[in-house]
Parts: C-alpha cells; sequence; structure tokens
C-alpha cells in the first residue's frame, strides 16, 4: 500500500479513514491547545475521554493506544522523557535527586530502592506492617462510623512510618512528619504543574516543610551514623547505599530527598488503592462475601507474604483497573518518532511533543475488557485473564517498561495486611453514597467514604 502525507500535519496516512481521523484532529486542534483551561472545568480524565471518543485511539494530544504505546514505555530517556514531564517535583523532593539529576545517577537512585523493596526486604516488613494494623484498629470501638479514605490514609502513613522512616520518627515525631508531608505534598496543585517556584502559600508551606524534614532526617542519619545502630528499614538502605560510578555515600540532603520522592510515589497512590478497592467490595455484596469468606478460610497468620496465595489481588487489580490512581501517564518525545495507529495507519510524533497513555481510556476499552463497565474481578483471574490476551501493555496501572513502578510488591502488602484485618475482624457497610471520582488531577474517591463498622465475634 503507498504511503501519502496528510495536507494539514504531514503525517503518513494509509488509508481515507485515517486521512479523516487527521482532518478531525486538526478540527479539533483548539481544544487541544487549551487542555491547561479545560482542565479546570472538565478534569483530565473528561478530556483525554472526550478526545479518544471523537478522534480514535491516536490524537493531536498524543495521547498513544495499546499497540502504539510499546515505545513509550521501552524508549530510553534520550528517545521519550519521564524527567522532562515531572521537573515539578523538584521543590517537592529536593535538590540532587529524583528529576534534578541526570539519569545515570537516577538510575542509581532507583537501585537504592529496588533494594529496599526486593523480596526478602518486603518479608521483613510484614511483621511491624501487622503489629501497626492490629494496634491501630485495636482502638475502633464495638461499632460506629468513619470515614475509610481517612482511616487508610492514616494507617498507611503509621505503616510507611515504621518500615521506611524508622522507629525514630515512628515513636517520637510521627505527627510532626505526617503533617510536614502532608504540606509539602499540598504545594503541588494544578499551577504547580506550570509554575512550580510561584511565590504562593501553599509553596512557601511546601519549601519550610522540606527545609524542616532535612533538619529532621540529618539528626536521626547522623545519629545512626555516630552510634552504630542500625534500623531494618528504607532508611537504613539509603544510609548504606553507594553509587557505583565513585563509590561515594549517599549525603544526608540525598537521603531526605529520597525518603520523601518513594512516600510520595506510594502513600497517596496506595491509600487511593486502598479506598477504592473497599468501597468497590462494600458496594458489590457478592464480592465481600466471596473475599470474606476466603480470608476466614485462609485465617492468614502471619498474614500474605507472596502475591499468589491470595485472591484479594484480584479484586484491588479490578479496582484499579476500573479507578486508576494515575489518570496518565505522560512523557515528552525528545526525537521525532512514528507508531502504528489500531485503525492501521501510521502517525508521525514530532519531537517536543507531549505524551499521554491515558489508562482511564485504555483500561476501558472494549475489545480488550468483556462488559468493562462492570466491576468482575475474575476477569484477571488464571483463564480467562483478559489483561495478559490483549498483550503485555494492555493493564499499566503500575506502569509498564522502564518505569514500571517498584513498590508494586510493597503497595499489594500493606494493602493486603490492612483488608485480611478489615474483612476478619469486623463487618462494614457503605453508608454514604458509592463515590465519584475526584476527577480533577487526582483520581481519589471525591469526599467522605463513610462506612459503618460492627467488630465480629472471632470464633478461634
Ligand atoms: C496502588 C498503589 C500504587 C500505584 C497504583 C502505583 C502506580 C505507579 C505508576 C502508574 C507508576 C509509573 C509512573 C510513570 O511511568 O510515569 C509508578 C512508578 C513508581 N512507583 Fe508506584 N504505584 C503505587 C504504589 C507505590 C509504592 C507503595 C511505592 C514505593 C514504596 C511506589 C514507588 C514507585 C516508584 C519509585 C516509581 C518510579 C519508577 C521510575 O520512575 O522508574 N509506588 N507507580
Amino acid at each position: 500500500m503507498s504511503i501519502t502525507r496528510c495536507s494539514h500535519h504531514g503525517r503518513r496516512l494509509k488509508s481515507e479513514n485515517d486521512h479523516l481521523i487527521c482532518k478531525q484532529a486538526a478540527a479539533q486542534k483548539a481544544t487541544v491547545t487549551t487542555v491547561p483551561a479545560i482542565l479546570c472545568t472538565k478534569g483530565l480524565p473528561g478530556v483525554i475521554r472526550e478526545q479518544h471518543s471523537k478522534l480514535g485511539s491516536v490524537f493531536t494530544l498524543s495521547a498513544l493506544g495499546i499497540k502504539a504505546c510499546a515505545h513509550f514505555f521501552h524508549a530510553t530517556e534520550s528517545e521519550i522523557s519521564i524527567g522532562d514531564v515531572y521537573k515539578m517535583t523538584v521543590p517537592i523532593f529536593g535538590k540532587g535527586v529524583g528529576y534534578d539529576v541526570d539519569n545515570d545517577t537516577r538510575n542509581e537512585q532507583h537501585r537504592f530502592f529496588a533494594d529496599a523493596l526486593r523480596p526478602a526486604k518486603l518479608r521483613s516488613y510484614v511483621a511491624p506492617m501487622l503489629r501497626e494494623v492490629e494496634e491501630y484498629f485495636a482502638k475502633w470501638g464495638q461499632c460506629g462510623t468513619v470515614d475509610l479514605k481517612q482511616e487508610m490514609d492514616t494507617v498507611l502513613m503509621l505503616m510507611a512510618s515504621r518500615c521506611l522512616l524508622g522507629e525514630e520518627v515512628r515513636d517520637h515525631m510521627h505527627g510532626e512528619v505526617s503533617s510536614l508531608l502532608h504540606d509539602l505534598t499540598g504545594g503541588l496543585h494544578l499551577a504547580s504543574m506550570f509554575f512550580p517556584y510561584l511565590p504562593t502559600p501553599a509553596h512557601r508551606r511546601r519549601d519550610k516543610a522540606r527545609a524542616r524534614l532535612e533538619e529532621i532526617f540529618s539528626g536521626i542519619v547522623r545519629s545512626r551514623r555516630s552510634s552504630g545502630r542500625a534500623g531494618d528499614d528504607l532508611l537504613q538502605v539509603l544510609i548504606d547505599s553507594r553509587y557505583k560510578k565513585d563509590g561515594r555515600a549517599t549525603t544526608e540532603a540525598e537521603i531526605t530527598g529520597l525518603l520523601v520522592a518513594l512516600l510520595f510515589a506510594g502513600h497517596h497512590t496506595s491509600s487511593t488503592a486502598a479506598a477504592w478497592t473497599v468501597a468497590r467490595l462494600l458496594r458489590h455484596g457478592e464480592w465481600l462475601r466471596a473475599a470474606t469468606e476466603e480470608q476466614r478460610r485462609l485465617r492468614l497468620r502471619p498474614p500474605p507474604q507472596g502475591q499468589g496465595d491470595y485472591d484479594g489481588v484480584l479484586r484491588m487489580d479490578e479496582a484499579l483497573r476500573l479507578h486508576p490512581v494515575t489518570p496518565v501517564i505522560l512523557r515528552r518525545a525528545r526525537r521525532a518518532f512514528t507508531v502504528e495507529t489500531e485503525e492501521g495507519g501510521e502517525y508521525e510524533v514530532p519531537e517536543g511533543r507531549m505524551l499521554a497513555t491515558p489508562l482511564v481510556v485504555i483500561n476501558m476499552l472494549p475489545g480488550v475488557y468483556r462488559d468493562p463497565e462492570a466491576f468482575d474481578p475474575d476477569r484477571f483471574a488464571h483463564g480467562r485473564a483478559e489483561d495478559k490476551a490483549a498483550g503485555a501493555l494492555a493493564y499499566t496501572s503500575f506502569g509498564a517498561g522502564k518505569h514500571a513502578c517498584m513498590g508494586e510488591g510493597y503497595a499489594y502488602l500493606q494493602i493486603k495486611v490492612i483488608l485480611s484485618h478489615l474483612l476478619t475482624n469486623f463487618e462494614l457497610h457503605l453508608v454514604s453514597p458509592f463515590p465519584e471520582t475526584d476527577n480533577m488531577i487526582s483520581m481519589r474517591p471525591k469526599g467522605e467514604v463513610m462506612v459503618r463498622y460492627t467488630r465480629r465475634r472471632l470464633l478461634e
């Protein structure tokens, strides 16, 4: 088939239909160029969904469908950059870490994370996680009503404090550190994406919080180094880490930055995933009964350590399919490249173009998922595996390729520990309406997620 070029964009076209898509894309140009403005009214998922249904799987925003996103996930940093789109995190994580450093240094720092999140290390987090969960829910009464979103935030922060930040923080400064982290993340709003250094009150609070956190963690690092006392936590892994290129140890500022970066990547995401998973289970009684039965049967003591021993994983996968924590994964094209569209055409993405893999669309494609709006965890089960049937990149709620989530195992573990405890020990009912999605940039449940609990009488 001969390849012609579109008169509007110069893209290579394979069919008349492709040309039509291209013309539609031209007609939509005004909408596309004002994306930041309509974000405020429709939210990111709304914008992406609208463009996707109008223009097909590849359109002017360069939102990539499943077929086209292999290059997106596997290309090198010099071809498709993640660093270019996450610069706004620099004032949060701090200088010398994350997206402030060159790609090689960032890879070394990710190796430190990988050490702290490897399976053997995860097993050592089980007992402290269990302890935190038991202590926390022991404070609930015989019955009551709570905001599940708030509860998940709090218990997950306690678990992170114990397993990641270390005992000094957990036992003596948990309140202060949590509130500083809150100010730090509060410093990331829509305006910060474009102007991260604008002197807004939220940015000023962010900078103050970042400075105080560095003071706190530097003190702890110095004290551990001088006393020789070691913890069994992420902090210790970071203290012991050495850069391969020159053998130097991590500095106190880097350790603070890396701790913040990991909490930033892991806390909000896990708490959102946990809240949606429980809300979904409470809405779909048959799945709640199945999950509770399963937990009664397993009576996991110690709680699940691997991923294969507990079907609850399927429920979280399905909750994350319907409510992906990251609505779109973003990159910037540093070099032009060509992708094949699902419509059978070819599409040239120019250098400099912002790229998006829209999970809110991909996770709901009817060609991939049967009855995509339905909550049906069995679609992930062995035998059906709808996510895998459509290829390795059909389900990317944890990202994929070069920047796939490093904390997936940790996230599953902590949420399984919480769910296992909740389902075994409490009867739960959703008393507020099933939540909508916040729908701006965050995919958190909107408003309160009120749940009534009654403590079960456990039969030993
Ligand atoms: C249910 C909870 C979670 C979800 C849904 C989630 C999702 C994701 C996604 C979609 C990405 C890819 C971002 C991109 O490609 O731009 C990612 C990256 C990452 N996640 Fe998670 N995450 C979760 C929990 C965690 C936890 C608990 C940790 C750490 C303890 C963590 C650490 C990371 C790190 C370090 C990266 C960056 C990887 C890189 O850039 O190479 N995540 N996560």
